[in-house]
């Protein structure tokens, strides 16, 4: 096709006008602010103001002293933290598609092996199919597929606590880790010292090593140093990462074996693996898909055990600080229960259950810093710049305990999500942000808010938790203290988990022995 004169002029003119803009962007950009923030030092940055072991009361501070946003900077990365739940809508939710990238983790992505999980994955086309196959099974519409599951694992946690109430922790422990093990490879994991959990046990623990800040410098130093030998003096690292990769691939590897071969004697019983491997044998899905499958069902343990064990501790602390909230609770599942069991029909009856749950999830949120994203792009918020590959955080702690929008924060209090409360406006669900934000929002959260409603439901209806005694049978004094770091538990505390009548534990026994 030919172009005419004035075509062409007016083809100059619209380049001239896109470059002049593309100028005048950059230009703007390069003396754009960074967001407000304690003032940072030469070279090192914010590097000595980051509290020890992230301890959220300083984000918590620095939230109320710099508002929607601030930004520090450590030995030249850039952070920063959004501290509303506008922030967070604003960034994460309608500009996702340049904030739901992660950083790359030398040590534990490239020589710990991790990099088959999806939820250290770079934003891009092989998270988004990781991401779709995990959602196809735990989307919201299919999670009752797993109440069966879920119901099951709670009346063998019942009888647990039965027989050993000393020994919730390591219980909890038990129904989290043998309820996704059931729902993900259709395993029944022994009741202790269970091959599989110890395994990945091992693989998060060498995980939790290489992730504390500044644990490994490889990670601050070039990409090049991770190619150097394991013999190379100084590369300890190496030799360490050799070993932890080993188990980080047996963590994924073995209960696939297990089910691979137990499909192939027919003996399988419905499960996200069978189900989706099976899929691939009906071609619906296409054959290079196994590797996806395997990789989003390693990651389910590693995500989602750890955080269902800090959730139901939490409940099991308030229910030892609040016996007001207990009592509630109980007589709303007398009513609606009577001498059995709840399930999950009876949800819709049993709406200050509902609210215990997530006030559960916003009281101490299980990641009160979330997991950090990354800024694709350079962008510009409000008047001031977030370069590209800036690390941004949803300060969860500090949005779930704003007093503006949940009065008295530090209190536990269902009441506040009860329909005449939130009607008001106030009290916005705390699932957004207890289970992160935007596109990589936790995929497992309907079917996590599931079990945290079956066994706190089935919990209450059993038992009565309250203060530990002394010898002399006097109430231990409890106070809520929690761990910091990136998951976030209650710090020992005593109590006392009794049967609340002989009707409860003949019910117990019964379901158990149906
Ligand atoms: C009370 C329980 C749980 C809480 C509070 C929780 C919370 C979170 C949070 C805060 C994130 C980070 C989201 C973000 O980057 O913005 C996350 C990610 C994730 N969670 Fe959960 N989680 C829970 C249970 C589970 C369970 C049971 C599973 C699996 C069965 C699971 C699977 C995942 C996965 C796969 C990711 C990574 C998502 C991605 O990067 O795309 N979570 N979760």
């Amino acid at each position: 096709m030919l172009l005419y004169q004035s075509d062409l002029r007016l083809l100059a003119i619209a380049v001239v006008l896109l470059v002049l803009g593309l100028y005048i962007r950059h230009r703007r950009r390069c003396t754009l602010p960074f967001p407000p923030g304690p003032k940072a030092l030469p070279i090192i940055g914010n590097l000595r103001d980051l509290p020890q072991d992230n301890d959220i009361q300083t984000y918590y501070r620095w939230a109320k002293q710099y508002g929607d946003i601030f930004y520090i900077e450590v030995l030249g990365r850039h952070m920063v933290f959004l501290n509303t739940a506008k922030s967070t809508q604003d960034l994460f939710e309608k500009r996702s598609s340049n904030y739901s990238d992660r950083n790359h983790l030398h040590m534990i992505n490239d020589l710990m092996g991790w990099d088959w999980s999806f939820g250290m994955m770079p934003f891009g086309e092989r998270w988004k199919q990781h991401r779709k196959l995990f959602d196809r099974q735990f989307r919201a519409s299919n999670v009752s597929t797993f109440w069966p599951i879920q119901e099951d694992r709670t009346r063998d946690l019942l009888v647990r606590l039965l027989h050993s109430p000393e020994n919730v922790i390591e219980h909890l422990r038990h129904v989290a880790a043998s309820t996704i093990m059931k729902i993900i490879y259709g395993i029944d994991v022994s009741p202790q010292d269970d091959h599989y959990i110890t395994v990945a046990e091992q693989a998060l623990a060498a995980m939790a090593k290489a992730a504390a800040p500044g644990a490994f410098l490889v990670d601050f130093l070039p990409i090049q140093v991770k190619m150097i030998p394991e013999w190379f003096p100084g590369a300890d690292f190496k030799r360490k990462a050799a070993k932890w990769k080993e188990t980080t691939y047996r963590m994924r590897d073995a209960p696939v074996e297990h089910v691979m071969r137990a499909m192939s004697q027919g003996k399988v019983s419905p499960c996200f693996m069978s189900e989706l491997l099976t899929s691939v044998q009906t071609k619906e899905l296409p054959e290079s898909d196994v590797e996806t499958i395997k990789n989003s069902a390693g990651l389910a343990y590693a995500a989602g055990a750890e955080s269902m064990v800090s959730s139901l501790s939490c409940f099991f602390l308030a229910m030892v600080l609040y016996p007001e909230v207990q009592r509630r609770a109980q007589e709303e599942l007398d009513r609606v229960c009577g001498e059995r069991f709840p399930t999950f029909a009876d949800r819709a009856s049993l709406p200050y259950i509902e609210a215990i749950c997530l006030e559960t999830l916003r009281w101490n949120p299980v990641a009160p810093l979330g997991l950090p994203h990354m800024a694709t792009q350079d962008d510009e918020y409000n008047g001031y710049l977030i370069p590209a590959g800036t690390t941004v955080v949803g300060n969860t702690w500090a949005i779930l305990h704003d007093p503006d929008t949940y009065p008295e924060p530090m209190k536990f209090s269902p009441e506040r999500f009860l329909q005449s409360n939130s009607d008001s406006g106030l009290n916005p669900d705390p699932a957004i942000g207890a289970f992160g934000y935007g596109r990589r929002i936790c995929p497992g959260r309907f079917m996590a808010n599931n079990s945290l409603f079956i066994i706190i439901a089935s919990v209450l209806v059993a038992f009565d938790i309250g203060p530990g005694v002394d010898g002399s049978g006097i109430p231990t004094p409890t106070t809520a203290v929690f761990t910091n770091g990136m998951i976030s538990h209650p710090a020992p505390f005593k109590f006392a988990i009794k049967p609340r009548s002989s009707e409860a534990i003949a019910l117990i026994t019964q379901a158990t022995d149906q």
